[in-house]
């Protein structure tokens, strides 16, 4: 593995693990409540984290070697059962592991064809590289289908599938600038965080509402995200207490968020690449095979 590959899958995890630690997410697992869920915890996520490891710097790996969606897919499918053993079976990061290693990849066809980093043109190198695959690839009739192809097909909702064929349009569009424009006025990591998780609920299309709450509570859990914006999101005094309130309501709905979860996992990674660009500070000599 590359020193880039490791310090890549390094980032990633880290971000997963600071959307973890992010206190007052409406409906997710937090360190100090477990939201909408009975089955899993802090510790799960941390389990389910270190099993992760290594499957991100491979997605960089195969997408510096122009890999297949098929390719993609068959170490995302091991990563998944990494994930399921550690946590007894819990779906923790299947969305993650999806979005954030085609988002590496990316990174690696990015790095063989410019030779430099660029977070702001991933989606599209997603899309173009490998938009079209991954829509087929939810035509395939599993035996059980998954949550998100039930709601697909029920309600006719785009998921995880479509967001990544459209190039992310959700977390290039809201959720990343929405962190960014957080950080430029001033707010904490968190507040930021916090504010970049709302602005993606108040408009993605999340497959977990719509599967536990239909249609009715994934547009109440939109407008409930874009209230919270309205009132000012978290750059108006009395913003906790506002956001401590909506966590009540999620979980008296049980519902949760995880697609945008996700989405905050994948922000929280691009800026980080964005902020401290690891290619600019590497110089090409420097990257040496371990
Ligand atoms: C392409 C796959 C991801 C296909 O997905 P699949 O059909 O297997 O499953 P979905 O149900 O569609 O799950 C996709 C996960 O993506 C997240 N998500 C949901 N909506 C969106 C959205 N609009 N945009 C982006 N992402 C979205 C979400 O992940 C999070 O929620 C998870 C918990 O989900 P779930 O189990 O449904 O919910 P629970 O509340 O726990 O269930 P109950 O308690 O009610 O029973 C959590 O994992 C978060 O991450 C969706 O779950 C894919 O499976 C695939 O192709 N895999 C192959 C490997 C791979 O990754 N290949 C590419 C590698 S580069
Ligand atoms: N903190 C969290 N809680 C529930 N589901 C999630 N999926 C990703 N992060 C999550």
């Amino acid at each position: 593995m590359t020193t880039l590959a490791f310090e890549l899958d390094e980032r990633v995890r880290l971000a997963l693990t600071t959307e973890m630690q992010l206190e007052c997410k409406p409906g997710l697992v937090c360190p100090s409540d477990n939201g909408s869920h009975k089955d899993m915890n802090q510790a799960t996520f941390e389990r389910s984290i270190f099993a992760l490891q290594g499957y991100f710097a491979d997605c960089f790996l195969l997408g510096q070697n122009h890999a297949v969606l098929a390719e993609l897919k068959a170490r995302g499918q091991q990563a998944e059962a990494a994930m399921f053993k550690a946590t007894d079976g819990v779906n923790t990061h299947k969305g993650a592991i999806f979005m954030l290693g085609l988002l590496c990849a990316a990174l690696g066809l990015q790095k063989v064809t410019h030779g430099r980093f660029r977070p702001a043109r991933l989606g599209e190198i997603v899309k173009q590289a490998w938009g079209i695959p991954v829509l087929l690839s939810g035509a395939a009739h599993a035996a059980v289908p998954s949550h998100g192809l039930r709601v697909h097909r029920t309600l006719g909702l785009p998921g995880a599938r479509e967001q990544a064929a459209a190039g992310f349009p959700v977390l290039f569009n809201v959720c990343w600038p929405a962190l960014q424009h957080a950080l430029d006025r001033g707010c904490s990591e968190s507040a930021a965080a916090s504010h970049a998780l709302l602005s993606s609920m108040a408009v993605l299309d999340d497959t977990n509402l719509a599967h536990r709450g239909g249609l009715e509570g994934l547009r109440w859990a939109q407008a409930s995200a874009a209230g919270f914006l309205a009132q000012g999101s978290v750059f108006e005094s009395g913003w906790e207490e506002r956001l401590r309130a909506l966590c009540k309501a999620f979980q008296q709905r049980w519902l949760s968020p995880g697609g945008s979860a996700d989405l905050l996992s994948a922000a929280l990674f691009l800026q980080g690449l964005h902020q401290d660009n690891p290619l600019d500070l590497l110089a090409p000599q420097a990257e040496v095979r371990v």
